[in-house]
């Protein structure tokens, strides 16, 4: 076991000098199970296993999971880094480590102990994926299954990872090539993607009039990478809440940069967003600038004979809302100013999870409460309940995310081709109801955070096609006049950004003025 430390130390220090991490620190395991009773694992690595079997074993999110379990055990700078990026890494490229598995076992997958399995799947990213010495990864990884699993589960682990290593990652990639003949399925292994949505995925980009001629393979290629690869985190200062000295002040001290495209997004350098007393005080939130573009696009379209009632019909955590709300408090501000303000302005914030009711709450702390009104209802029923009522309508409706894999890194796993019929149908639904709660002359932004086609132009075709009082207006034009240039690779009417092209989550944008 001493020679297997000093083997892990060496290979930490070959990622930068991390050598001593951990030691003796609360949190890591020493012989789990009572079975490996001498075996000292390492604690960011067993922090990682944690997550793995929380996500496979209760359908447990990640990104909820790993925080906590990173304060509990005390966790950081360093170690919660690797831990961070062996669970991340591990999740998202699953299917490729999978691929390379099952040529590296004598067992299939599915007969190896899912415990097992994920710690062969941890050691296959340190050893293909993060730059961790080879016998460091091996021995930590045999140690893993000893302590969690069993010392005979141990030995197959050691055989196994050894196969692994073997080989470097394009041998393996030539390896897969040999044993497949389809070529979605082949690229599904590469790039670590079902093979559905690979093929989801090129028709979208196929029909996104933004997708360069004769560049559609390239294009899908950059978009699988782009999945790959751990996003920036993103702010939004939310309009009138945060001064622009503030802001001055960040960008010289290095905390934030100009997103680039949003005026109100800013990229983190590094750190904690609740470092910032603006986060923690709700004027600036996390939040990807696609969905800021979407936002600010619905709430910049010309409306006329009034504009003080706003809805967002699937409010929950509540992003969009303190977004919308920012621009309405500010809108009412000039309105008033001129002595145009025909009635209270109101942005009713609606949810159908009351948790998630809590959180929209909590997102919109910092704007004026008598602008805000956030309720528990089924977004189906608003247009019976305010038919007509409302300028301007946000549709964010619930979908399969298939546009923002990179920040879910399991989502791609466990969603199927069988969730886009039920998820279709209710946005068909939450989409006509928001037309018919509606005035003549308001906007209904209908938006998603996935491509699939499915889910966004054939939703809103089918409902336009459905209706005789809808007119599609040109979302392009509405997210150019936010950026205050024309954004490249958007092809109109529809918007659909991506994040390899635009550096956002694919988020969809259909704007449509009820006639
Ligand atoms: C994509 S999320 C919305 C994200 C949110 N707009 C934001 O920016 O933070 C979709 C939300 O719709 C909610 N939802 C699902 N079905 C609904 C329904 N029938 N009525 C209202 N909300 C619904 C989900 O619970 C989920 O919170």
């Amino acid at each position: 076991m001493a020679e297997r430390g000093a083997g892990e130390r060496g290979g930490r220090n070959e990622r930068g000098g991390a050598g001593e991490r951990g030691r003796g620190r609360p949190g890591g395991a020493r012989g789990g199970n009572g079975r490996g009773a001498t075996t000292r694992i390492d604690p960011s690595r067993q922090a990682a296993y944690d997550v793995l079997r929380a996500v496979a074993g209760s359908d447990a999110y990640a990104n909820l999971v790993l925080p906590g379990l990173l304060a509990e055990r005390e966790l950081s700078g360093r170690d919660a880094g690797f831990a961070t990026e062996l669970a991340y890494g591990t999740l998202r490229l699953r299917g490729r480590y999978d691929a390379i598995l099952a040529m590296c076992s004598s067992r299939g997958l599915t007969s190896i102990d899912p415990g097992v399995l994920d710690a062969l799947r941890l050691g296959a990213h340190q050893v293909l994926g993060m730059r961790v010495a080879q016998h460091a990864a091996v021995s930590e990884t045999v140690d893993l299954v000893r302590a969690n699993v069993s010392p005979g589960a141990a030995s197959f682990a050691n055989a196994v990872m050894r196969q692994v290593t073997r080989a470097d990652a394009a041998e393996w990639e030539r390896r897969m090539a040999e044993r497949t003949t389809d070529a979605d399925d082949l690229l599904g292994q590469r790039l670590a993607h079902p093979a559905w949505i690979v093929r989801a995925l090129r028709e979208s980009l196929a029909l996104d009039g933004g997708t360069p001629a004769g560049r559609l393979e390239a294009e899908l290629v950059a978009l699988l990478e782009a999945d790959n690869a751990a996003p920036a985190v993103t702010l939004v200062a939310r309009p009138g809440l945060v001064d622009e000295r503030e802001l001055t002040d960040a960008v010289e001290d290095g905390v934030v940069t100009p997103a680039g495209l949003a005026p109100t997004a800013w990229r983190l350098a590094g750190g904690s967003p609740d470092a910032l007393p603006a986060v923690r005080q709700g004027r600036m939130g996390v939040q990807d600038e696609g969905s800021q573009l979407v936002a600010l696009a619905l709430a910049g379209v010309t409306v006329t004979d009034g504009d003080s009632q706003w809805a967002d019909v699937c409010a929950g955590p509540g992003g969009k809302s303190a977004l919308l709300g920012a621009v309405l408090a500010q809108r009412t501000d000039e309105l008033a100013a001129l002595g145009a303000l025909d009635r209270p302005s109101v942005l009713v914030a609606g949810e159908v999870q009351p948790h998630r009711v809590g959180l929209v709450e909590r997102s919109v702390k910092a704007l004026p409460p008598e602008l805000l009104d956030v309720v528990q209802w089924d977004g189906r029923e608003l247009g019976t309940a305010h038919p007509g009522r409302f300028d301007r309508v946000l549709v964010d409706a619930p979908c399969t995310g298939l546009g923002a894999l990179r920040r879910r890194p399991e989502a791609r796993w466990r969603r199927t081709p069988a969730d886009l019929k039920p998820l279709a149908l209710l946005q068909r639904e939450l989409l006509d109801a928001a037309l018919d709660a509606t005035r003549p002359g308001g906007v209904v932004g209908y938006v998603t955070c996935s491509p699939h086609v499915a889910e966004t132009r054939a939703v809103v075709e089918a409902v336009t096609r459905s209706r005789e009082d809808v007119e599609v207006l040109d979302a392009v034009a509405a997210v150019n006049a936010v950026v205050g240039r024309p954004v490249e690779g958007l092809a109109g009417p529809y918007v659909q950004l991506w994040p390899h092209r635009h550096g956002t989550d694919a988020m969809f944008l259909a704007l449509l003025r009820r006639v």
